[in-house]
């Protein structure tokens, strides 16, 4: 992206604005990141895109971030985030990775056709919910499934307020259904298994689609070229997408907030249990076993809600504390056999 853009095309808002003191905004340059290596990032602003040297010290920063920078291109200052995408970062116990800040609105692309998977669109919604980003879903494949109407109910269930499209992707009139949150200054990200069709939206919403996704050469500290990738594209509406590397393959983890979120009309019912840590099982009182007894909550939902919490905690917990568990859980395993040996022996 070579062109130079304007704040409010780069996505600058009150926002992150009003968190500028007087004195800031006399000498320091608000800029974007757009790329993020190992010992530099590539931001984009008003003066084009520029190469900032990151210290050691410093804050660590994700694509779509916005720092301010003085007349020297030194970073200063990182502005406060309105949404974060981050994920545990493969083989550590504690440290996370950056994903991407600061993104308006997450497509969460399933298509119609056998993929189509309820449980999957609840995970990736937890996903937005814990990031603080707006989900739309995007079901893709309309023309390959003859029961559109009624896919669109199923996921307009899971929540009455939840933007859905049914589209065909390879067709660009289609597209334009997703407009409204591709316009100037509106920063989105795709999300989707594989195959759903999110390489062919992302082609149907760019400017220039050979172009934008050009490799970056670079090389790394000790001399040898890497390629890397543009994370940020021009929309021909205007927007930002932002395609960064971990962006598609992100798992949940320790996003309890966001899955509850997510299932609202459980957490709400679950407040009518007689006790309030009940488990929705077979406890007397149960608000959730009731309703779904009286067919106003779906047995998928209650189910599809365990599973994801019990997935984020387990994503979510240390390896070693994985490893205690298993261990403990092996332990309680021993124990019951032993015992069930014992009874069968007539002890
Ligand atoms: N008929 C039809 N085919 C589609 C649609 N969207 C995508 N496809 C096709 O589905 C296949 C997979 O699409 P991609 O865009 O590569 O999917 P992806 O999600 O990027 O896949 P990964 O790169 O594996 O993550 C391609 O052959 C597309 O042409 C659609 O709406 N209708
Ligand atoms: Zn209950």
């Amino acid at each position: 992206m070579n062109q130079t853009l304007s704040l409010s095309q780069l996505g600058w808002r009150p926002y992150f604005q009003q968190q500028l003191t007087l004195e800031e905004l006399e000498w320091l340059t608000p800029v974007r990141i757009s790329s993020h290596h190992r010992s530099q990032v590539q931001a984009l602003s008003e003066l084009g895109e520029l190469t900032l040297p990151l210290s050691a010290q410093g804050d660590a920063l994700a694509v779509g971030d916005w720092v301010l920078v003085d007349p020297q291109h030194r970073i200063r200052r990182r502005l406060s985030r309105q949404s974060l995408f981050q994920r545990r970062a493969p083989g550590s116990k504690l440290e996370t990775q950056l994903i991407a800040a600061n993104i308006d609105t997450l497509f969460v692309v399933c298509s119609l056709n056998h993929d189509f998977n309820l449980n999957r669109i609840e995970r990736f919604l937890a996903l937005a919910h814990e990031a603080s980003v707006q989900p739309v879903v995007v079901l893709t494949k309309a023309d390959l499934c003859s029961e559109v109407a009624a896919r669109l109910a199923q996921v307009r269930q899971l929540d009455p307020m939840l933007m859905v499209e049914a589209i065909n992707a390879l067709e660009p009139e289609q597209l334009v259904r997703l407009s409204s949150w591709c316009g100037q200054g509106q920063s989105v990200a795709l999300l989707g298994s594989s195959g759903v069709g999110k390489s062919t939206v992302i082609n149907g919403l760019l400017q220039q689609p050979e172009q934008q996704t050009g490799a970056i050469r670079e090389q790394d500290s000790k001399g040898r070229h890497t390629t890397t990738h543009r994370s940020l594209h021009l929309m021909s509406q205007g927007g930002l997408l932002m395609d960064t590397p971990g962006m598609r393959e992100l798992q949940l983890s320790d996003c309890e907030q966001g899955v509850n979120d997510v299932f609202a009309d459980l957490q709400s019912l679950a407040r009518d249990c007689r006790f309030s840590d009940c488990q929705h099982q077979q406890e007397p009182g149960c608000a959730v076993q009731a309703a779904i007894a009286s067919g106003a909550l779906p047995l998928r939902r209650l189910k599809s809600y365990q599973k994801l919490m019990r997935e984020q905690a387990l994503n979510g917990a240390t390896l070693a504390q994985k490893r205690a568990k298993d261990k403990a859980l092996g332990k309680y395993y021993q124990r019951i056999q032993s015992a069930s040996r014992q009874q069968k022996k007539g002890y």
